[in-house]
């Protein structure tokens, strides 16, 4: 399930739905029957019917993905809700029988920021972490070795957390960076690891201009500049204004064959085609950290978004480690525990000192 299977999978859900929905409501059929002489439906005329037969029906797989990519509600009830929790268990309430997996082995952290150490909020320049989150994650980092693996710029994560023992990836990852903590001032730019997309700076630069350009008539609509990729913000766009920002996101990525784009909550990103994710930035980091032996080591990934399955997918290739996905309704994950909001993973980076501090009392 990388994110461009599920824009394929949406595109193809989208199609089902969109000729389930010709066929059955009468006001958007088209006005000429679709049979051909042979008696059967032409699907080449279908999809051009469809496709000029007002917004009910058009197909739209982005704006289809726009629509699903923030569930807002909660197991709607008890009976959802204890469903989801057997299907992903509570990290919480599984954390003796988890950690006891680890045993022997080198625990490694990767935290991912939005919507995990920081609750959502409509302006992302707010997503401030609380002081409390902070401690939690500078007691875990004292014990292991912790990453912070973000869709932003690593500058801008850096901001927000501000934990220079720590490894941050920004931009999805393709822009990592080891602690600074202890490097003399001047330093540390050695400490940079890995910007495999360093030659796309230019072409993502303009697409930034043109964005803020070609937006700003659509009220709400915001883009943020990653610096190796592009976040264009629709939380506070009226859901009637989703198709035009989407068309005009795709009208101009059209035309730059090296970029693509991929979905978080509400928020469509455009990043460079290469192959390079938060997966392979987890791969990235353990190599760094020296511990290419899976057998050795046990990564600890905790993510909200859709971005995080690419880490979530690598763990569960290996058989090696936990993904916890943060999210209080049910969702198509490879993950293998659930937190339900931020203020639980901060209990579960407190229990993990607690429970590392136990072993050698
Ligand atoms: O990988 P992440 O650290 O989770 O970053 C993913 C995106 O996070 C931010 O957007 C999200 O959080 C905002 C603040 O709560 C919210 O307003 C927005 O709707 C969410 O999508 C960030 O602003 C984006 O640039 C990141 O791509």
């Amino acid at each position: 399930m990388t994110n461009q299977n599920m824009v394929i999978s949406d595109a193809k859900s989208c199609l089902t739905m969109a000729i389930a929905a010709a066929m059955s409501e009468s006001t958007m059929l088209p006005q000429k029957p679709l049979i051909s002489q042979n008696g059967y439906l032409s699907l080449k005329k279908i999809l051009k019917k469809l496709e000029s037969c007002g917004n009910g029906a058009r197909i739209n797989p982005l704006l289809d993905s726009m629509r699903a990519s923030s569930p807002t509600r909660r197991a709607s009830d008890a009976k959802d809700q204890s469903s989801w929790t057997l299907r992903l268990p509570s990290a919480l309430s599984m954390f003796e029988e988890m950690m006891s997996v680890s045993k022997g082995k080198q625990i490694v952290v990767f935290l991912d920021y939005d919507g995990t150490l920081s609750p959502i909020v409509e302006d992302p320049e707010h997503a401030f972490m609380t002081n409390e989150m902070r401690d939690a994650v500078k007691g875990v980092a004292k014990f292991f070795p912790t990453a912070i693996v973000s869709g932003r710029s690593r500058a801008k994560v850096y901001s927000f957390v501000r934990l220079s023992e720590l490894y941050y990836a920004g931009s999805h990852g393709m822009d990592i960076k080891g602690p600074t903590e202890g490097l003399k001032r001047g330093r540390e730019n050695q400490t940079v690891l890995c910007q495999p997309a360093r030659e796309f700076l230019p072409i993502i630069n303009e697409v930034y201009r043109t964005l803020i350009d070609k937006i700003k008539h659509i009220p709400g609509a915001k883009v943020e500049n990653n610096k190796f990729c592009l976040s264009v913000h629709y939380r506070c766009v009226e859901e009637k204004n989703w198709a035009k920002l989407g068309d005009e996101v795709k009208s101009i990525v059209k035309g730059y064959q090296q970029l693509r784009l991929t979905q978080g909550r509400k928020v469509i990103e455009i990043r460079p085609t290469i192959k390079w994710d938060k997966g392979n930035a987890l791969e990235f980091l353990l190599e760094s950290l020296g511990y290419a032996e899976w057998n050795d080591i046990f990564p600890i990934y905790i993510g909200d978004d859709r971005t995080d399955e690419d880490a979530f997918k690598v763990i569960r290739r290996k058989g090696q480690g936990l993904g916890i996905l943060v999210s209080e309704s049910p969702k198509e994950t490879y993950a293998s525990y659930s937190l339900n909001e931020p203020s639980e993973v901060m209990d579960f980076l407190t229990q993990l000192v607690e429970w590392k501090q136990s072993q050698y009392p």
